[in-house]
């Protein structure tokens, strides 16, 4: 063999060893331990305690499908499949998080969970809540449950690094008892955050650099969540690839109804 080859397969070679030990460690899972002092989870009826509180607690906004404030309703109230397949259409958001190095927070949602249980998802959805009288913002919203959720220290998360992308309407009938009927607010994120994730709420995190992404998720060992699989499909690659200007490509205005699809 000539030295040129000798020296186009050794780089080659040296090259692919590093790539895949480099990967390795930039999608490398982690898994939060059940930490031994604290209490563990209490169920009633087979739901989690803490999550159960949530559901009876937490009122929603219902709105009209052009996302018009109508009234309000508890968490369970917004996510009860009725008798005729319906859900109560309520305000809800999702935010999708960046590191400075443009890698994505991609998590797993506790088995605790009612909706969706062990479900991988983007990195913290909720609900604007109706609180002290009023309809909660929705960024401060998102600030509080990355707060509770990711345990991101509310000074990180600085109002305006985040981007309001667009809304999606989707209905989603889930395990058939719990499921999704949202104006869902997409709100983009960047920024480097100290994360100290909830294990009432998420069970594994992970950053995965763009580069990896399709080649991850098929790696994953649960489905996906139909709201972050139909943005995924739609609108996410777009928006990656240019998160250095964002507030052009947002559609606040509009209301998007995507296809649904198979979460697997
Ligand atoms: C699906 C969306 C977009 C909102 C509901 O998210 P979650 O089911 O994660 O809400 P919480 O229980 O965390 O409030």
């Amino acid at each position: 063999m000539g030295e040129r080859r000798k020296c186009v397969l050794y780089y080659m070679l040296v090259r692919s060893l590093t790539r895949s030990l480099w990967n390795t460690v930039r999608v490398e899972k982690r898994t939060l331990a059940s930490e031994p002092s604290k209490p563990q989870p209490v169920e009633k009826d087979g739901v989690d305690a803490v999550q159960l509180e949530a559901l009876d607690r937490d009122i929603c906004l219902v709105v009209d499908e052009k996302d018009n404030f109508l009234g309000t309703a508890t968490k369970r109230e917004c996510h009860k499949v009725g008798d005729d397949g319906k859900i109560l259409l309520h305000r809800a958001f999702s935010v999708f998080l960046f590191n400075k190095r443009g890698d994505m927070l991609l998590q797993r949602r506790s088995s605790q969970k009612v909706t969706y249980p062990d479900y991988y998802s983007n990195a913290c959805c909720s609900h604007p809540l109706y609180l002290d009288d009023k309809a909660e913002d929705v960024i401060t919203a998102a600030r509080r449950r990355l707060h509770h959720e990711l345990g991101i220290p509310l000074d990180h998360m600085d109002p305006e690094l985040f981007t309001f992308m667009t809304r999606v309407h989707y209905h989603d009938p889930g395990d058939g008892v719990f499921g999704e009927h949202e104006i869902d607010h997409v709100l983009f994120f960047q920024g480097d955050v100290k994360v100290k994730p909830n294990s009432n709420e998420i069970s594994e995190y992970c950053f995965v650099p763009k580069s990896e992404f399709n080649a991850y998720l098929p790696t994953l060992e649960g489905p996906i969540t139909p709201w972050f699989n139909m943005i995924r499909r739609h609108r996410l690659k777009l928006w990656w690839d240019n998160l250095h200007r964002l507030k052009e490509l947002a559609e606040p205005d509009k209301i998007h109804k995507f296809m649904t699809e198979n979460t697997k």
